[in-house]
């Protein structure tokens, strides 16, 4: 998969192409059907999948403060889309200036001009440009002009939940802001991951007989609610070549309120195994929520209730998808 930031740096003879259009946030089983069916298209015409995001989240640009918890990293966006087999990720910086691009000037100068698009594939509730006044009924009307395919395609529900349920971004980051990481998963088609550098904490862990990895996160990460998860702990190595390791972890959210910690941190304590992590770039992936933070009278109270949690880490993630 070729990786292009903007689109001035087009290859020479660049011909025509698929193009499906969004921010992708999590890449979740909508999100899949969707450039499942851009890539079948290209495919079917023998002509690259190219897949546009944006950079920043344009909530951001058209009304500052406003970034939306982000469930999925612009690095881990293109790993994923790569797997369903995108041929190029182009990111656009959003910029104050692009947000004012009227739609048909961006339906000419983006699509046309620059991308040459034979075809452009985007759910039915797609809208673009200044005012975000394009929708899919303008994309074919100027499709039919500059001579490309319009698809709309339809948001997928989960039939599990007899439809009820429309998979988008803003429902799994209500999800994962409950804690409910289950049903985050269930519309994800995985567990919730949350990337971080490992940093020094308060050095208490070891004494306490649960040494914890403490995570610094991204900026706008979507972290689950305060509490205890079952996770995965995925470590990729130094050697070559690099071996990803996925290792069972029992992990809280929240601020250690039986030490009466101020910051709100996520740590994990990775089982069976006595390793630095310090700087080390990890990941966690959210598989079950155990239970809520609580405030222990004692440190032995609390050593006793994390024993039972990493009992029931290691039950969870025996019998559930982990
Ligand atoms: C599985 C697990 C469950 C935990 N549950 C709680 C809890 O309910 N209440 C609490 O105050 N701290 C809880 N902690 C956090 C510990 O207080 C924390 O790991 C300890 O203070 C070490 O902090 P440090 O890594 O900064 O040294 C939990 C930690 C783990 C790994
Ligand atoms: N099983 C383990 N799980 C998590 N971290 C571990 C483990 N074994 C060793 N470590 C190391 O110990 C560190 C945590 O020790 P801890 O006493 O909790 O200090 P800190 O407060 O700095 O996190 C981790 O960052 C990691 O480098």
């Amino acid at each position: 998969m070729q990786r292009w930031r903007g689109l001035e740096n087009l290859p020479g003879g660049w011909g025509r192409c698929v193009v499906t259009i969004g921010v992708f946030d999590g890449v979740h089983r909508g999100h899949q059907q969707l450039i499942g069916r851009a890539v079948r298209m290209a495919r079917e015409r023998g002509l690259p999948c190219v897949l546009m995001t944006f950079d920043p989240h344009p909530a951001e640009v058209v009304r500052p403060g406003s970034h939306p918890a982000q469930l999925t990293t612009l690095r881990r966006r293109a790993e994923l889309v790569e797997e369903l087999g995108v041929d190029v990720f182009c990111v656009l910086p959003f910029t104050p200036e692009l947000s004012r691009v009227p739609a048909d000037e961006f339906v000419h100068e983006v699509l046309v001009d620059r991308l040459h698009a034979a075809a452009v594939v985007v759910g039915e509730n797609f809208t673009f440009g200044h005012r975000a006044a394009g929708d899919v009924a303008s994309l074919r009307r100027l499709g039919e002009r500059f001579g490309f395919v319009t698809e709309g395609a339809g948001l997928v529900s989960d039939s599990a939940e007899g439809g009820a349920i429309t998979f988008s971004s803003t429902y799994i980051r209500s999800c994962v802001d409950a804690g409910d990481v289950a049903a985050a998963a269930r519309a994800l088609g995985r567990p919730h991951r949350l990337e971080g550098i490992v940093v020094r904490g308060d050095g208490r862990g070891r004494d306490l007989g649960f040494p914890t990895a403490n995570l610094s996160t991204p900026r706008f990460a979507a972290i689950p609610a305060d509490g205890v998860y079952a996770c995965r702990f995925i470590h990729v190595g130094h050697g070559e070549p690099a071996v990803t390791r996925s290792l069972p972890a029992a992990v809280s959210v929240g601020t250690n309120p039986t030490f009466s910690g101020r910051e709100r941190r996520v740590e994990a304590y990775v089982l069976d195994v006595n390793e630095d992590f310090y700087g080390e770039r990890v990941a966690l992936d959210f598989v079950a929520r155990l239970r809520g933070m609580e405030r222990f009278a004692t440190t032995e109270a609390l050593i006793d209730e994390m024993r039972r949690d990493v009992e029931r880490t290691r039950q969870v993630l025996a019998t559930g998808e982990g």
